[in-house]
């Protein structure tokens, strides 16, 4: 569903990815594991259409993110990728409710109807009765799950997840794993995990090491 082969990007001077390939197939979770510093964010933003590599390719579906106009690539991550990040996401103005439709509202669906598949899925990360609070009403846990029902209400095909547990402890680090791990399933979206602990990568059905901007592909680790 996703390739991508030889990606190189510098940042200035700093080299952070220096010959990355990855290939991500429909439904899949993958974890992508690795110090700090070793490339994946920018690995992650590169097969998401949003950092452009210095060289080497990505394809969604078969066509080259390059080829698309800046047009194309921004309705292909409005329609078909969604993005759960570390923190932050939610618009502190808006209801959970709100937040969660937004997409689908900026995407031209009625209100009434974005609003309802908004609490429908609030209620599948278990967070149905906060549709009415705003993000600062709120904890980080729950907002992450907020984050999540708002990542998959467009039904996309592919989520991108930059440490989606990192500001959380154990516990709801776990829950919030579980709860997307089934959500993604259940919609058959792929996911892409950038995290760097074992625990959160233990949900993916397979694991990519990237080190000083390369990868290197283990086994499933269950
Ligand atoms: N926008 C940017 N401008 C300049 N340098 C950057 C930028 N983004 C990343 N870098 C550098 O590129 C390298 C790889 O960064 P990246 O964020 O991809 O790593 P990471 O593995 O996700 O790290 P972490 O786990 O700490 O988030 C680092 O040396 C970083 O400082």
């Amino acid at each position: 569903m996703l390739v991508a082969a030889g990606l190189h990007k510098t940042y200035g001077a700093t080299p952070a990815l220096a010959g990355a390939s990855v290939t991500v197939a429909a439904g899949e979770m993958l974890a992508v594991m690795g110090p700090s510093g070793s490339g994946k964010s920018t690995l992650l933003h590169c097969l998401a259409g949003i950092v452009r590599p210095d060289s080497g390719e990505v394809r969604y579906r078969g066509r080259s993110l390059s080829e698309l106009s800046d047009a194309e690539r921004s309705a292909l991550r409005r329609g078909a990728f969604g993005f759960v990040f570390q923190f932050g996401q939610l618009v502190p103005e808006l209801t959970c409710r709100e937040n969660v439709a937004l997409p689908l509202r900026l995407d031209r669906t009625g209100r009434r109807e974005a609003e309802r598949r908004a609490d429908e899925w609030l209620a599948r990360l278990e967070v149905a009765e906060l549709a009415d609070k705003r993000p600062g009403e709120i904890s980080g846990g729950q907002g992450q799950r907020v984050a999540v029902a708002r990542a998959l209400v467009t039904e996309p095909r592919v989520v991108f997840a930059d440490e989606p547990t990192g500001a959380l402890d154990s516990l709801n680090g776990e829950r919030v794993m579980r709860l997307l791990s089934r959500a993604a399933r259940d919609s058959g979206a792929a996911v892409v995990l950038v995290t760097h602990e074992a625990r959160v990568a233990a949900y993916a059905d397979r694991e990519v090491v990237v080190r000083d901007g390369r990868t290197r592909d283990l086994e499933p680790v269950r």
